[in-house]
This record gives structure tokens, C-alpha cells and sequence, in this order.
């Protein structure tokens, strides 16, 4: 029996490929199927035996004319594809959907098999292409017809092209007489929509699911949560707001705001339209509310947390950065200094803090630069994001590169895993801190110019460019000027990092800050010590080659070497003491004659004022005479004085009004160890 013949026509290709499939799959066994789109012949070829099946009535007007000896003709009913209805399932409920197809008809006739299907969370609007706007569409959905669908819908679902449904395929079944396989040819049809029914059946039950785990995690969420929906009523209410507020949360869901919060300036709150955080204090209870609308979900939903939790959550993120060293540790009140050049850096380097801009901080080695970068970031806008400081000399030329930029697995032998960020991606909305720039290798110098033009960066071995927020604050000691007439630093990155600059003045032109310093380096040490007048006096007389960090460092040795409570001339360590001894000594060189009592008066009195400053008490002329006795021809105060007069003379003493009273000084101390050597000796 030769087979019979079904011509298919359809208006689009796409149509005319499912269908065909849909065909070949129900009846292709039994009868042959030709296909063709509308603009194609098909009808020479077919033979007077031919059906004529037509995808829709559109299709069949359009040709009807033209081909009026057409006869035998089915008209297709269609419906939804049910392989594409999970898509569907999962639009929000109450979306406002816009309904794309061909014809008025067709889109009016899915709907209708979209809401015969049960598909009814949803609000459908028909597609006309005679109106050309939709106020309000969250998504349009379309079988294939996706060029139809107004461009300015951003949100658009093609949920494939309508099949046959049963009607038409019956009539199919009975036309070519194939009743007796018709009970194969249903449950062929039947599979696809038990098919459906499961996925419908899955969705409820994947729903109910989903909408039990999404309660279990916001309950588990340590903020209050709360949903409601355009009409003022509440979706969700979650454990830690139903604590917060006193309320049983169960009992609230599907109520409304006022019952479950009470407070009508907290309701005002949520009602309104802006998006935004504020603070509100409720029964003595301090809360940050935050709220966020959901266009396509119609829903407000809020966030409430205590103040309290929210300062914790605070600590503990900056005690996280901190454990990361990605944070400032000083700022300006950590810089300790009166002398003008001292203040009016730090009134400048404050004005540099409002600016996103670059700044270059120079200034011998010691004298600040980096508490001032600190500094610097703490006092800006960026202070809350992290601040990483590198020492552009520290590291080798290709380790920096890799620690500056980072770089993608594979790269190197032992690259990391997942490759690495680089500090520049770590410093993203923060502060970078490039010290000893000055250090920095050529090819570094042009990728770091790279970065400053772009404010991207590239990883080692990676071809993606990642755009990054980074304010540059470098550090030089060296006089990078010279570096550019030299040829070993780019003019062009000078001038990129020296959009702002600082400089720091050295300790040697700032003296009068020196004794501040001392004392502030002493309390930072948490121990207690005194200072020797005289031990001021001497650190001021140093010249302080490395600056602050010098006079830190001497402290620190200082403090670790003395035994008593007081801090003396011979804790000072040895070279330093060299130096301001061999300075002294050029300006006050006059040979002395001395006999032997008065060298006995000398080592009595400089001895009887060492044992008073190592105590910590005044030496007085008093004090020093009464105690006389113990030589050979007993002082008079009258005495006393005149040999104080002659050892201030010589440097060997300091003498200060009341309590300050008289210090012995290194010179002082010198000279008293050589008087003793000498007398021994006799
Ligand atoms: N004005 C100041 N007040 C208190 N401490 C200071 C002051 N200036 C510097 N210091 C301290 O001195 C030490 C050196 O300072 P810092 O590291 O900032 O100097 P630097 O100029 O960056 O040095 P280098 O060029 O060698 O890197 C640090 O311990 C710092 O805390």
C-alpha cells in the first residue's frame, strides 16, 4: 500500500521544523510528510491526492488566493509546547506578562492553553501590533515569534513553537484511516502531556520545598527579615524580628504591618517608595532598618539589625583586616611634634586627604613618610577600605611584580592554585602605599605608569583586564629628580605620582621636638621611666643621621639596658655618646691645671650630683657642702658654688632653677672617670 500524503505549511521555518518533528513522531510511519514554509511552491508538486495541512488560519488566508484549487485543507489547532513549560513555572508570581504571537487569535488561543494548563499565577496581556506600548511588562513571553516582541522589553522568554494539539491530531488519525493504531498513536501524544503533568506536579512540589528551605534559611539569618507586598501584607516575618519585636512570627505572616510592628514611623518608613537605610529606636532598642523593593516581585523587604550587632560586625571585620595587615595602624594623632615644620606638614597632609589623587611623600630615611601614608588614608574617604603598604626594595623584581599584580594559575611551577590576587586587587577601593619607589625596576616603573593612566591591571599570565580603585600614596628618601636626569626613573610616572606632594623636614632642623619625643617613645615603651636632664640634653646635641627612627631605636636600647627607674648618660649607646663627646670636645678645647685637692673636690662634687640625677633628685649647693665632710678640708656652700660655677664653665655640668637643679653631663661623666683614674694612680 503506497503511503498517503500530508503537505505541512507553515509560516516560519522554525514552525515548520517542530511541527514536522511533532509529525514524523505521531504518524510518520504511516504517512509520508512533505514540508514547506509560505513562500515556497508547494503546491506543483503535490498530487490531487494531497492533504494540505496549514500551521494556522493566518497562514491559510495568506495563500488562499492565490492557490484556489486548493482543496482538501486542515487548518491546525495548536498548542503549548509542554517541553518549555518549567520556563514558564518559574516566571515570579503576579508578573505582568506580555503574550507575543502572529495573530490576535493565536495569542488570545495561548493564553487560553496556558490558563487551561493551570498556569494561572501570572497576569497575561494579549500583544497587538497595533498598540506600540505596554506600560508595565516584567517579561514577554513568545512561541518562536521573538522579533515581534517590542524592543523596549528588556525581559523576553521564547517558549517554542505551539505543537498540534490532540483535536487536530485525532482528525489527522481518523483522515488517513489509522484508527486501528490510534491507541499507539494517543499514548505516543499522551506520554508528552503525562510528561507535563509531572513536570506541573514537580514544580508544586519542588515549590512547597523550596518555599520550606527558604524559611529554615531565613530564620537561620542573624537579621531581623521581613517581606510585604504592595498591599501591606506580610510574605515573611522571620525568628530573629519575631524576637526583636515580641511578636510570634507564625501568627503574623499574611497579616498586616501594623499588628506585627506597632510603630508608625517605622511603617511610614517601610511604605514608602525610596530605596534607603535609617535608623530608628524603638523601646529603647537602637535598630538599622534597610529596604529594598522588588519591582518584579511587587514585595518591600526589609532588614533589621541592632545597632549593637552591627558594631560588633564592625569590630570583627576590622580585627579580620587587621589579622590581613591590610590596615592603617596610625593616624595624625600618632604624629608627635610642636616645631612649625611638623604641624604644617600635618595641616597640609590633612588637606591631601580629601583628594583621590596621587601623593608622593619624600624626606630622609626615618622621618615619618610612612605614619604620614598612614595617616593620610585613615583621615579619607577610603579609611574603611583596606590600606596595604609594600616596600618597593624589599622584595626581588619579579617577586614584587607578582606580589603587585598577581598572577593565574599555571603561570609559574608553583603558582598557587586558582592563581593569586595581586595587592593592587586587594587594595581595590583603597589605599596603596608603594615605599622606596625610587627602588622601583623599569619594567615595573612602566606598569605601574600603566595603572595610573587606566586604573586597571592585568594578572601575570592572565588576559583579563580587572578595573580597579586605587589611591597611589609613594615614599621616596632619595632625590628622585636626580633619578630622572640620571635616566633611572620614567619623568612620566614622576609626574603621575607627584600630582600632590609632601616633604618631611629632618629631626636635625626640628630639635625642639626631641625631648616630646623621647618622652612619647617612653610611654609607648608602657614601662616607667625617668630621664636624665642630661640624657635630654645629649640626645637634643646629636645630629640624628636617621632621624626619628634613630632616636626610637636608642630609646628602645636605652630602656632595655638600664637597671634603675631612670634613664642615664651611660645608657646611651656608645657611638652615639662618641660622637657628641668628639663634637663637645673641638669647641672646648683650653688644656686644665689642676692640683691634686682640687681634683679631690671635683670627683667629690661631680660624684655627690651623679648619685642625685641617678635618683632622680635635685643636687643642691646645701645638700653637696653638708655632705663635705667626708674629705679632707670640709666645703663651704661659698665653695660649693664657685666650683659649680667652674665645672658649668668647662660643660661638665648643666645647673637649672628648682628642681631641675644641677645634671651632670656626658663631658661631666667623662671627666669625672678620668679624675678617679688619675687619683687612683697617684
Ligand atoms: N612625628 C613622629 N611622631 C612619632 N613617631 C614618629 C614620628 N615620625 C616617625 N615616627 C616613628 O619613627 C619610625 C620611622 O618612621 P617611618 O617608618 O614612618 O619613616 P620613613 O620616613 O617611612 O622611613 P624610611 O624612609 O626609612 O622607610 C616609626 O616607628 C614611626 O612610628
Amino acid at each position: 500500500m503506497t503511503k498517503q500524503t500530508l503537505v505541512l505549511v507553515c509560516g516560519t521555518n522554525e514552525t515548520k521544523h517542530a511541527l514536522t518533528n511533532q509529525l514524523y513522531l505521531l504518524i510518520g510511519d504511516y504517512v509520508t510528510i512533505t514540508s514547506y514554509t509560505i513562500g515556497e511552491d508547494f503546491f506543483s508538486t503535490a498530487n490531487d491526492s494531497d492533504t494540505f495541512l496549514f500551521s494556522s488560519k493566518g497562514v491559510y488566508d495568506e495563500v488562499k488566493n492565490k492557490y484556489p484549487a486548493l482543496t482538501k485543507i486542515i487548518i491546525a489547532n495548536r498548542t503549548l509546547n509542554y517541553e518549555n513549560i518549567d520556563q514558564i513555572l518559574l516566571i515570579p508570581e503576579n508578573s505582568s506578562v506580555l503574550v507575543v504571537n502572529d495573530t490576535v487569535e493565536t495569542t488570545l488561543e495561548l493564553i487560553e492553553a496556558l490558563q487551561h494548563l493551570g498556569i494561572d499565577h501570572l497576569n497575561y496581556t494579549p500583544f497587538s501590533e497595533k498598540k506600540w506600548f505596554y506600560e508595565t511588562v516584567d517579561i514577554a513571553i513568545s512561541p518562536g515569534e521573538m522579533d515581534l516582541i517590542p524592543s523596549y522589553v528588556q525581559n523576553k522568554m521564547n517558549i517554542g513553537v505551539r505543537l498540534l494539539d490532540i483535536s487536530t491530531v485525532f482528525y489527522l488519525v481518523k483522515l488517513f484511516k489509522l484508527e486501528e493504531i490510534s491507541a499507539i498513536i494517543s499514548q505516543k501524544y499522551l506520554r508528552s502531556l503525562v510528561n507535563l503533568n509531572r513536570k506541573l506536579l514537580n514544580s508544586e512540589k519542588d515549590a512547597i520545598k523550596l518555599g520550606m528551605h527558604l524559611q529554615h534559611v531565613v530564620n537561620s539569618v542573624d537579621d531581623g527579615v521581613l517581606a510585604v507586598r504592595e498591599d501591606g501584607i506580610i510574605t515573611v516575618f522571620n525568628d530573629k524580628l519575631a524576637q526583636l519585636f515580641n511578636v510570634q512570627g507564625d501568627k503574623v505572616l499574611g497579616g498586616s504591618l501594623n499588628e506585627a510592628l506597632g510603630d508608625g514611623g517605622l511603617i511610614k518608613f517601610i511604605l514608602e517608595d525610596e530605596e534607603k537605610t535609617q535608623f530608628f529606636t524603638i523601646d529603647n532598642l537602637d535598630l538599622i532598618v534597610y529596604k529594598y523593593h522588588s519591582l518584579q516581585q511587587k514585595t518591600t523587604v526589609v532588614t533589621v539589625k541592632t545597632l549593637r550587632d552591627t558594631m560588633e560586625m564592625e569590630k570583627s571585620a576590622r580585627k579580620k583586616q587587621n589579622q590581613n595587615g591590610f590596615v592603617a595602624k596610625y593616624d595624625f594623632n600618632d604624629i608627635v611634634g610642636e616645631d612649625s615644620t611638623i604641624t604644617e606638614a600635618i595641616l597640609v597632609a590633612k588637606k591631601l586627604s580629601r583628594s583621590h589623587l596621587p601623593v608622593l611623600i619624600e624626606g630622609a630615611t626615618g622621618t615619618g613618610k610612612e605614619l604620614f601614608a598612614h595617616s593620610i588614608h585613615q583621615h579619607s574617604e577610603r579609611k574603611n577600605a583596606p590600606f596595604v603598604a609594600v616596600n618597593c626594595s624589599a622584595l626581588s623584581d619579579s617577586l614584587l611584580e607578582s606580589e603587585l599584580f598577581g598572577y593565574e594559575e599555571g603561570t609559574f611551577t608553583d603558582a598557587q592554585k586558582g592563581g593569586k590576587k595581586g595587592l593592587f586587587e586587594l587594595a581595590d577601593g583603597g589605599t596603596i602605599f608603594l615605599d622606596e619607589i625610587g627602588d622601583l625596576h623599569p619594567t615595573l616603573q612602566s606598569k605601574l605608569l600603566r595603572v595610573l593612566q587606566e586604573n586597571e591591571i592585568r594578572r601575570i599570565g592572565g588576559s583579563k583586564i580587572i578595573s580597579i580603585n586605587v589611591r597611589v600614596i609613594s615614599a621616596t628618601n632619595q632625590i628622585l629628580e636626580n633619578q630622572l636626569a640620571e635616566g633611572t626613573f620614567r619623568p612620566d610616572l614622576f609626574y603621575r605620582l607627584n600630582v600632590l606632594s609632601l616633604r618631611l623636614s629632618e629631626l636635625q632642623n626640628r630639635k625642639s621636638d626631641i625631648p616630646l619625643l623621647i618622652t612619647h617613645f617612653i610611654k609607648e615603651s608602657g614601662k616607667l621611666f625617668r630621664v636624665d636632664g642630661a640624657v635630654v640634653d645629649a640626645l637634643t646635641d646629636y645630629d640624628w643621621p636617621g632621624n626619628i627612627r634613630e632616636l626610637k631605636n636608642t630609646l628602645d636600647y636605652m630602656i632595655t639596658v638600664c637597671d634603675g627607674r631612670s634613664l642615664q648618660l651611660h645608657d646611651i649607646p656608645k657611638d652615639r655618646i662618641q660622637k657628641v663627646k668628639v663634637k663637645k670636645k673641638q669647641t672646648n678645647s683650653e688644656p686644665i691645671q689642676l692640683t691634686l685637692m682640687d681634683k679631690q673636690e671635683y670627683m667629690f662634687i661631680l660624684g655627690e650630683i651623679k648619685q642625685s640625677n641617678e635618683k632622680g633628685e635635685p643636687a643642691s649647693r646645701r645638700m653637696i657642702a653638708d655632705n663635705s665632710k667626708v674629705l679632707p678640708i670640709p666645703l663651704t656652700t661659698q665653695q660649693v658654688r664657685h666650683r659649680l660655677d667652674f665645672l658649668e664653665k668647662h660643660l661638665y655640668i648643666t645647673k637649672g632653677r628648682g628642681r631641675a637643679g644641677t645634671k651632670i653631663t656626658l663631658e661631666g661623666i667623662d671627666f669625672l672617670i678620668s679624675l678617679k683614674e688619675n687619683l687612683k694612680s697617684i
